[in-house]
């Protein structure tokens, strides 16, 4: 809409005919509006209503809406809408409240102004004020509203007749010219005000100026109220050059705030150009919702501990404030990542039915009988406690001889998941319990990894090597495993990454080793302590024929008819190949003789490749080891050694070197324990030689040379005393031994025998070695007593007291 004639409506009946919203039309924006005012040179009326404006004067140069409370001046503007001119009286009554005002208040001088628009609204009245002229009250007709007055209207000089205030004039419209481009509030209309107004009417247009400044109220009714025109200017001058430095200000600071706005917006463009480069790529990794979702989803499936959700709420609103590209968003979101991967409140149901559980040890294992026994027992003890966690089971033997393999079972039994992992190799103590989170690239410990990969809080964890931890641990070994290992401390664990305890009570750990001489004593006190002590060659070749050649021939893809390796030549492959407690080396040599005939097979175009006793050789070259002739000669003994490495046959030696002078030498890289053996051997003989038959003087004219084979294997212990002293008494003596005979024993100078360890894998290298007669301490006899049966079969063994009843045995024959 838009009406041209602003008297249009309210020409009718006052100001109730303009009661049109359609009306109110934006007549700033609109040039044509203003040219249609009517002329101010018009007839004005001599008595005028008066209304009271408060924040500032109306300049007679000034159209604009007013807006006032409808209750108070409806009647007012009824009347004015009643007269044919529709003039109203606006004057600057200060901040006086409308209640304290009365007709004292109005000043002397106001702007009378054409009403045009006149608009009703609920609580108020608007209509569009056209200023005219200033006018003078003369008279007070009506004190109270609606305030009537009498009025005169002061002349304006129509042109500017002297030089200074054509100056003045000048001076005033450069002034709003330079407001113009700064301050975008005047706009084109200002400017099409600015055309109306000449140097040479300087009383409007200094009107104009002082109304479009932001000056106080009283300080433009001051304005108002010079009627000279000079003077006037003077007054409106200084206000315009203050709205220019305002201006200038404000346009100075905008700028700034939107130099950095800018700056922000480009940052935050790039940032989400970034991600979307991210996604593309499939590394939009500092998503953070993402990141959150994933959280909390994770913690849907688990009952976490009030302690570690504190914590993990901490986090979490860390996460929220952090930049997600910042590094400290990357270490938090990796710590959450740990901390919603562990298996907080979760468990698997144990399974303790022994019946299964001999069944899959029974499968996976020949042999080892007795071992499978402890194992149910401690099972069964465990179903009767209702839960096998928090004990620790120690699996002590030589390489190979299957601990892993049966710790694997023992979860397999007991349906419980399985992580293994090698204390052996550790270099410092972190990696079982972590770097703390300050450290860069800092990750938890091998027990945290564990829950995380298994994602229960109750797996077997077998802790590999445990034997050989002291040698190459930083910081304090013993007491970080034990922190893990005794049910006392491990209730809640520390790891220095994750910072939050964690219950390892329900873990039941299974820990291997090779001995128990380098396990700290606390930490072999909370053991329970299962032997598996090497295999004879019988066992061998069960555990080979029904373990490992399946499972070589099956890794390859290959039948038992497509290699056909017979029963003699495996045995042949355990005597002269793989002589060793376990079966490491004769898994190794089997998986050569599958390869080499897997190339035959392909080569010859065979169906089958047959592998005898005769053809062996093509496969593994010569024998390692020769089929042990028996030792035979004066001061040539064959004794029965225990190392990490399982049970072994030691042979000693003992020679006359020559008649010249007396002495003893030895050699074979012993230890001093061994050598003080061997001392107390050749005074025990010295001392004893006509006792046992031999010359009484034989030592003072020999020089004697004791020495133990395999001269660069490092040897200690007291165990071959009688062995030694065997061989020296031989030498004496000039009689050999002349049969298979193994012994084993500690001697003391006074010629009594001592117990000594490892009876089982001596027994078992014995008859490795096809040795069937030995001779032990009586202290050992129960030893011996509770090997099983297949071990003693067939086995001549002689208990001594004293080494005179080692003699006795050796001699006799
Ligand atoms: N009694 C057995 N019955 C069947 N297979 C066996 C037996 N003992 C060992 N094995 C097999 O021999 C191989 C070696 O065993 P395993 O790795 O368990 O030995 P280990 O004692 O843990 O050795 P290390 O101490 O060197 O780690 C495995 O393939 C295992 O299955």
């Amino acid at each position: 809409m838009s009406d041209h004639d602003f008297d249009h409506d309210t020409d009718h009946d006052g100001w109730h005919a303009g009661n049109n919203a359609s009306q109110n039309d934006d007549y700033r924006s609109d040039g044509e509006q203003v040219n249609s005012l009517v002329p101010a040179s018009e007839m004005l009326p001599e008595r005028i209503y008066l209304l009271p404006i408060h924040n500032r004067p109306f300049f007679p140069a000034q159209v604009q809406p007013l807006v006032i409370n409808r209750e108070r001046w409806e009647e007012t503007m009824r009347r004015v809408g009643n007269t044919p001119h529709h003039t109203i009286g606006v004057a600057f009554v200060g901040e006086q409240g409308i209640d304290s005002l009365d007709h004292e208040g109005f000043p002397a001088i106001g702007t009378a102004v054409k009403v045009h628009k006149l608009k009703s609204e609920e609580q108020q009245i608007q209509f569009i004020a056209q200023g005219m002229q200033r006018f003078k009250i003369q008279r007070w007709l009506s004190k109270e509203p609606p305030y009537l007055v009498e009025v005169t209207y002061p002349k304006e000089p129509v042109d500017a007749e002297d030089e200074e205030t054509r100056a003045y004039a000048m001076a005033i419209i450069n002034g709003i010219k330079e407001l113009l481009p700064i301050n975008p509030l005047y706009g084109e209309e200002l400017k099409h005000y600015l055309n109306r107004f000449s140097p040479h009417q300087p009383g409007p247009l200094t009107d104009f100026a002082a109304a479009i400044t932001s000056a106080k109220g009283p300080e433009l009714q001051d304005v108002l109220t010079t009627l000279p025109v000079a003077e006037r200017m003077q007054k409106v001058l200084p206000l315009l050059r203050k709205e220019i430095d305002v201006a200038m200000l404000q346009s100075e600071i905008s700028e700034q705030v939107n130099a950095q706005m800018q700056e922000r917006q480009r940052e935050f463009f790039l940032r989400e150009q970034l991600k979307v480069i991210q996604r593309e790529l499939g590394i939009s990794k500092g998503d953070r919702e993402n990141d959150v979702d994933t959280f909390r989803k994770r913690l849907e499936t688990l009952t976490v501990p009030e302690h570690v959700q504190e914590r993990l709420d901490e986090e979490l609103n860390k996460l929220s404030v952090l930049e997600t590209g910042s590094p400290e968003y990357g270490t938090t979101r990796n710590y959450l990542d740990w901390l919603t991967s562990l298996p907080w409140g979760v468990t698997s149901e144990d399974q303790l039915d022994l019946g299964h559980a001999r069944k899959v040890l029974d499968r996976d294992h020949d042999g080892l009988k007795d071992v499978k026994e402890r194992i149910v027992e401690f099972l069964a003890e465990g179903a009767f406690k209702g839960d096998v966690g928090g004990s620790i089971v120690l699996l002590v033997g030589p390489p190979g001889v299957g601990k892993t393999s049966v710790g694997r079972s023992i979860a397999e039994a007991l349906g419980r998941k399985f992580y293994r992992f090698s204390v052996g190799g550790m270099r410092d103590e972190a990696e079982i319990k972590g770097h703390r989170r300050t450290y860069i690239g800092a990750m938890p410990g091998k027990l945290v990894q564990a829950f995380k990969e298994v994602k229960v809080e109750n797996p077997v964890i077998m802790l590999d090597e445990i034997d050989k931890l002291g040698q190459s641990f930083q910081g304090d070994p013993a007491s970080a495993l034990l922190e893990v290992l005794d049910p006392e401390q491990n209730i809640d664990f520390l790891d220095h990454y994750l910072d939050v305890r964690m219950d390892l009570s329900k873990v039941l750990f299974v820990c291997t080793a090779n001995t128990l001489d380098s396990i700290p004593g606390p930490l072999l006190d909370r053991m329970e302590q299962i032997r598996l002590s090497g295999y004879i060659a019988e066992e061998k070749l069960l555990i080979a024929k029904h373990h490992l050649w399946p499972k070589l021939l099956k890794r390859d893809n290959l039948s038992k008819q497509q290699i056909n390796l017979s029963d003699a030549a495996l045995k042949q492959v355990i005597e002269g190949y793989a002589r060793e407690a376990g079966v490491r080396q004769l898994e190794k040599q089997l998986h050569r003789i599958v390869r080499k005939a897997a190339v035959k097979l392909l080569e010859e175009e065979a169906r089958t490749v047959k592998i005898s006793v005769k053809n062996l050789e093509e496969y593994l070259g010569a024998p390692m080891f020769r089929k042990e002739k028996v030792l035979k000669g004066e001061g040539v003994v064959t004794g029965l050694a225990w190392t990490s490495m399982g049970g072994a046959t030691l042979p000693i030696e003992a020679g006359k070197v020559h008649t010249l002078d007396r002495g003893f030498k030895l050699t074979g890289k012993l230890g001093d324990v061994m050598q003080e053996s061997a001392n107390i051997a050749y005074s025990y003989v010295q001392g004893h030689l006509k006792e046992y038959g031999a010359k009484a003087d034989f030592f003072d004219k020999a020089f004697v040379h004791l020495h133990v084979p395999e001269g660069a294997t490092p040897k200690d212990g007291p165990s071959a005393g009688v062995t030694m002293t065997t061989a020296l008494l031989s030498l004496a003596k000039g009689q050999a031994i002349g049969r298979p005979l193994a012994m084993t024993g500690e001697l003391t100078l006074t010629g009594q025998v001592l117990p000594v360890g490892g009876i089982r894998e001596k027994v078992i290298a014995a008859r490795r070695s096809e040795i069937f007669e030995v001779i032990l301490p009586e202290a050992n006899r129960r030893d011996f007593d509770e090997l099983p049966d297949y071990l003693k079969e067939g086995m001549t063994v002689h208990f001594a007291h004293r080494y005179k009843d080692v003699a006795n045995v050796v001699f006799s024959k």
